[in-house]
């Protein structure tokens, strides 16, 4: 059985994102379903080594011309340099403008072949295949293509939305327990955001998936696309409530930037870290009370993710990291913008946040 839920109400071409099992199989013949002149696989080394022959025998077998290009595991990939290369590799390919890339692996793959699907001869479709938790329920939807820089965090970028996207659950059995917490990171932002039923569910009855539990992982997954889905349907290029979505990401990407990108933190992880600190900023600032913060500190720590800078082994610098969240994309002005909570399940963006308050909340924090 498959769940579909469509993406719809901007300017775009509305799209499916469909969850179920056994997707990969199928994947010939959704992406035949769009008629394209071939299609083309963008996977990263460690997926394509284990689902890539799935997917290929499927394009294949739907009678669609196909071939993959692969790049490294792992965030670095995000780079101009791989950008470059998978790019130069679809020209050698001669794929034409009626040509399909498909996104295999999780939201580092997503977020590169976005971008080159988007910038190849002006832009062609691409059907997203997430294969990572983080990637079902949050990176494959809503057209958010990038790759990092040194000097931040998905600075470089376009916004170009999937054709479909298929999210198989039977591809999440491979993953290892560290990525798959990471991608419940992004489940938890969901409930925090909007929906405090689904977040106390989460550390409940759902709680079996973070650690891996097919059937709360589909339940998750669901969830977390239909939140998703009806923020983006409603503002796509984020001028207004799509922001909440960052829910946690302004301090989660200044972490990961202080940290070059590496494996000290996966983005799951820092975004957890991050949402922890956006309640207890929130606290501080008595626009929500102690003990909602600690809730969903609690909440976040029982699916054994970070939620204090001391869990990392890194010394950070408060100025550092303001420096980073003054070059964050909300930014206005030189002004810092944060999503801040009056409660779970109830965030706001604030776009005018006193810097002064955010580096004594640090130093408080225990940064340097
Ligand atoms: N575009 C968006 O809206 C959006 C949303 C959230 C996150 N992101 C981006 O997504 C990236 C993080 O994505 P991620 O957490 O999926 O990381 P990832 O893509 O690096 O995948 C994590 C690891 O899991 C491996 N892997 C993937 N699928 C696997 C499988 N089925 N079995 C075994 N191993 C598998 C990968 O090879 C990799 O080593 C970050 O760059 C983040 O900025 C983008
Ligand atoms: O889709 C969105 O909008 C999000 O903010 C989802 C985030 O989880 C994701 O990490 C996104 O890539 C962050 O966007 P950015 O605009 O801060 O780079
Ligand atoms: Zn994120």
């Amino acid at each position: 059985m498959t769940t579909t839920i469509l993406v719809s109400g901007g300017a775009f071409a509305p799209y499916d994102v469909v969850v179920g099992r056994g997707l990969l199989k199928a994947a010939g013949a959704e992406v035949a379903a769009l008629k394209p002149t071939r299609a083309f696989i963008v996977s990263d080394e460690t997926v394509a080594a284990i689902h890539g022959e799935t997917v290929r025998a499927s394009l294949a077998a739907a009678g669609l011309a196909t071939g993959m290009v692969t790049v490294p595991a792992g965030e670095a990939s995000k780079s101009f340099e791989q950008l470059e290369a998978v790019l130069d590799r679809l020209l050698v390919e001669g794929l034409d403008r009626k040509s399909m890339v498909v996104a295999l692996g999780g939201g580092v793959v997503g977020d590169l072949a976005g971008l080159a699907a988007a910038l190849f001869m002006r832009g062609i479709d691409f059907v997203q295949v997430p294969t990572t938790l983080l990637a079902q329920v949050d990176s494959s939807v809503g057209g958010k293509t990038a790759i990092d820089t040194p000097r931040g965090k998905n600075l470089i970028g376009a916004f170009h939305q999937p054709r479909r996207v298929l999210a198989d659950i039977e591809a999440l059995a491979t993953l290892p327990v560290r990525q798959v917490r990471s991608g419940w990171a992004e489940v938890l932002k969901h409930g925090l955001i909007c929906d405090a039923a689904f977040f106390d569910w989460l550390g409940g009855e759902g709680a079996a998936g973070a650690s891996g539990d097919p059937d709360a992982l589909e339940r998750a997954v669901i969830r977390s696309v239909e939140i998703k889905a009806q923020i983006v349907g409603e503002d796509e290029k984020e001028a207004g409530r799509r922001a909440l979505l960052n829910l946690g990401h302004t301090f989660g990407h200044a972490l990961e930037a202080e940290l070059a990108f590496g494996d000290t933190l996966t983005h799951g992880e820092a975004v957890a870290l991050g949402c922890a600190m956006a309640f207890r900023y929130s606290a501080q600032q008595s626009l929500c009370s102690a003990a909602e913060a600690e809730r969903a500190e609690a909440g976040i720590r029982a699916a054994g993710l970070p939620t204090r800078l001391s869990d990392v082994d890194h010394n950070f610098a408060a100025d550092a990291l303001i420096a980073r969240m003054a070059g964050d994309k909300k930014a206005e002005g030189g002004r810092l913008t944060l999503i801040l909570a009056r409660a779970i399940g109830d965030v706001f963006t604030d776009k005018n946040v006193d810097a002064g308050a955010v580096r004594a909340f640090l130093i408080g924090e225990g940064a340097a």
